[in-house]
C-alpha cells in the first residue's frame, strides 16, 4: 500500500529493519541529546507527516529492546494515528526504569504499524445473545 508522506525530518524515511518486519522504525527528529530521568515523560517529534488511506490507522508501538533493556516505552501504547490526521507524528515516551536514559538525535525510538480497522454503526437493542461465558471476565475461566 502506498502512503503519502512529507518528510521534514533530518533523516531518511522510516524503514522496515527486515523484509517482513511489521513495524517501520521511527527516529527522534531532535538536534540534541535528550536525557530522560526516571518516570520522565516526553513527546518526541519525528518530522513526518502522513496521509493514511481511509479504513487504516497507524499504531505507534514501543521497541522491545529499548523497553526491556532500558525501560523506555511508549506511554500511550499503542498510539493511534488517525487517517484524517495531518499533523506531525509524535511519539510519547516514558522512562519506567530507575536510571536516566539519553535519547540521541536520530535514534530509533518506536515503531509504526499500519493496520486496517472497521468503522461501526450502532444497532441499539434491549438484549444481547446468550453465551457460555455470559458476563464472566477478568480471570473468570479455569476456576473449579
Ligand atoms: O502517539 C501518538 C498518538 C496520536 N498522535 C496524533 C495523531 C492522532 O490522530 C492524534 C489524536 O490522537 P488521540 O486520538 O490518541 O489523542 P486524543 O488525546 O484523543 O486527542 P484528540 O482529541 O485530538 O483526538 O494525535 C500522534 O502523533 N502520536
Ligand atoms: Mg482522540
Amino acid at each position: 500500500m502506498e502512503v503519502k508522506v512529507v518528510n521534514k525530518s533530518s533523516f531518511d524515511l522510516p524503514e522496515y529493519a527486515t523484509v517482513h518486519s511489521a513495524g517501520l522504525d521511527l527516529r527522534a527528529n531532535t538536534t540534541d541529546n535528550l536525557v530522560l530521568a526516571p518516570l520522565d515523560r516526553v513527546i518526541i517529534p519525528t518530522g513526518l507527516f502522513i496521509e493514511i488511506p481511509v479504513g487504516f490507522e497507524a499504531q505507534i508501538r514501543p521497541r522491545s529492546g529499548m523497553a526491556i533493556k532500558h525501560g523506555i516505552t511508549v506511554i500511550n501504547s499503542p498510539g493511534t494515528i488517525d487517517a484524517d490526521y495531518r499533523g506531525e507524528i509524535k511519539v510519547g515516551l516514558v522512562n519506567i526504569s530507575n536510571e536516566a536514559y539519553t535519547i540521541k538525535p536520530g535514534e530509533r525510538i518506536a515503531q509504526m504499524v499500519f493496520s486496517k480497522h472497521e468503522t461501526v454503526s450502532w444497532l441499539e437493542v434491549e438484549l444481547l445473545s446468550e453465551t457460555d461465558r455470559g458476563e464472566g471476565g477478568f480471570g473468570h475461566t479455569g476456576k473449579k
